[in-house]
């Protein structure tokens, strides 16, 4: 798909700005927020997750709570969260009736699911977060003497009917918001649901846990935005997560490609596939922090100054490695065909692999919005017990060091090597991609290899 940036001269250029579940968890977050949009007057289009925390209590209640007790308790928390805001409003009444009706709704479907749970169920119960939070907010925003309109993103989010991980249609998408959102621009600052969109029939759906970021990005390049804001809790993309290593360095500036190895790879400040869109219609993404826009953040595009060997570390945990071992390999062929073959047919899907004689590593790609550890689904066992042997290994993360040119660079992973020696990585994969180099370690050591790497890498 190629559509020509707008930037015309008849129409300005537009901002869609993204706050995350922290950069509205309450009303001083919200409001702050509010102020961000205010600063920009090319902010027309503006979406929003579930208040911190929201989500999270909602896919437990979608996962089936059986103790009534425990259910009413969670419930009772989100009325709480809610309530909170609606208390400070100058004026609760526009949203009261909408925002009862979706907390009931809300105990209507937790019961439901308690007595059987399926993933379109999930996600016409998590979906309810970002639906309640765009009411606050709106309302905010109106308070504060902005025009704001609130929309329902289910009207031109379309994907196709994968609960829990949708895939998104982009001309659909394109051809929706332009009829319903581009009139509305005019007068208004629109605010919407990330996260959620709908299938052709109407059904709720979700892009798995993180996805307002893309939900936004795809809003970027469906509404031909010159620019996309992500507005998180932090200044930026560091070098790693500061959680993990305190003294991770903010990154200014950075390459689509590097950014885009960086999400994939664990960094949670940007779901996965969030650069895709972004990339496809060359919009510059920015990413600063809500709590202080003042201290800048990181452009993410095209062509940046500089491209440093190391860049940053990434980590992703829950990974499942799949071990397939059979002497048929050697020297055969049509093994892999046949392995691949069984995985297509019981819809796995393939993140990293890596192969010897006598064997296949393969880790399972991401878990959908029910969370948890990927599994092997049992048919897929089955048939590959039938023609070779199969180990399964849960409890290991993914650690990624993100670069240019380090497959091509003489001596460049030495640190990596020298470092890895004290743990034990149960794969690696090197020189597939210029951009990165990545192993799998036991969860307990996840965090203490990164600590070290960016100790001897970055510090
Ligand atoms: N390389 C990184 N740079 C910055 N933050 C990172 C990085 N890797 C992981 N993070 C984590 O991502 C968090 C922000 O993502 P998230 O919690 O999903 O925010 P939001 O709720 O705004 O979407 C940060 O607080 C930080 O701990
Ligand atoms: N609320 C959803 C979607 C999302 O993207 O949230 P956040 O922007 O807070 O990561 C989730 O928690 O998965």
């Amino acid at each position: 798909m190629s559509h020509v940036n707008h930037n015309s001269a008849t129409s300005p250029p537009l901002t869609v700005a993204k706050f995350g579940g922290t950069s509205v968890a309450d009303f001083s977050a919200m409001s702050r927020s509010t102020a961000i949009i205010q600063n920009n007057p090319q902010t027309r289009l503006v979406l929003i997750s579930a208040c911190s925390g929201v989500t999270n209590i909602l896919v437990e209640l979608a996962n089936g709570v059986t103790d009534s007790v425990h259910r009413l308790a969670l419930l009772t928390r989100l009325t709480d969260i809610h309530q909170s805001v609606i208390s400070q409003l100058q004026q609760p009444s526009p949203i009261l009736e909408a925002v009862n009706s979706l907390l009931d709704q809300i105990a209507t479907l937790a019961e439901q699911a308690a007595l059987h749970t399926s993933a379109e169920l999930t996600d016409q119960l998590v979906a309810n977060g970002e639906l309640l939070s765009t009411h606050l907010f709106t309302q905010i925003m109106i308070e504060q003497g902005i025009n704001a309109v609130r929309f329902d993103i289910r009207d031109v989010m379309r994907t196709d009917s994968h609960f829990g991980r949708a895939i998104p249609q982009p001309e659909v998408i394109r051809q929706l918001s332009q009829q319903a959102l581009n009139p509305l621009f005019a007068n208004h600052v629109v605010v919407s649901q990330g996260f959620i969109g709908s299938d052709a029939e109407g059904k709720t759906t979700t892009l798995g846990r993180g996805g307002s970021d893309y939900s936004a990005a795809l809003m970027a390049e469906a509404i031909d935005a010159a620019t996309l804001e992500i507005w998180t809790d932090i200044p930026g993309m560091y070098t790693t997560d500061p959680r993990i290593a305190p003294k991770a360095k903010p990154i200014k500036e950075i390459s689509f490609s590097e950014a885009y190895e960086m999400a994939n790879f664990g960094a949670k400040i940007l779901h996965p596939s969030t650069l895709r869109p972004a990339i496809r219609q060359q919009i510059p993404v920015f990413v600063g922090s809500s709590k202080a826009p003042e201290l800048g953040g990181t452009w993410i595009r095209e062509s940046v100054s500089a491209a440093p060997l190391f860049r940053a570390l990434a980590l992703r945990c829950n990974q499942t490695m799949v071990t397939l071992t059979s002497l048929n390999m050697f020297h055969a062929y049509g093994f892999l065909a046949e392995v691949f073959r069984i995985l297509a047919e019981h819809k796995v899907s393939v993140d990293l692999i890596t192969t010897s004689e006598v064997s296949v590593s393969l880790t399972l790609d991401q878990t959908d919005t029910s969370g948890g550890t990927p599994k092997l689904p049992q048919g897929a066992l089955e048939d590959l017990t039938k023609l070779c042997r199969v180990e399964v290994e849960q409890d290991l993360c993914l650690v990624a060091l993100i670069g240019n040119q380090m497959s091509n660079t003489k001596g460049s992973v030495s640190k990596v090597f020298n470092t890895l020696e004290d743990f034990n990585p149960r794969m690696i994969c090197y020189g597939a991609s210029p951009h990165n180099l990545c192993f799998l370690v036991k969860e307990h050591d996840a965090k203490p290899v990164v600590k070290e790497l960016h100790r001897k890498i970055f510090e």
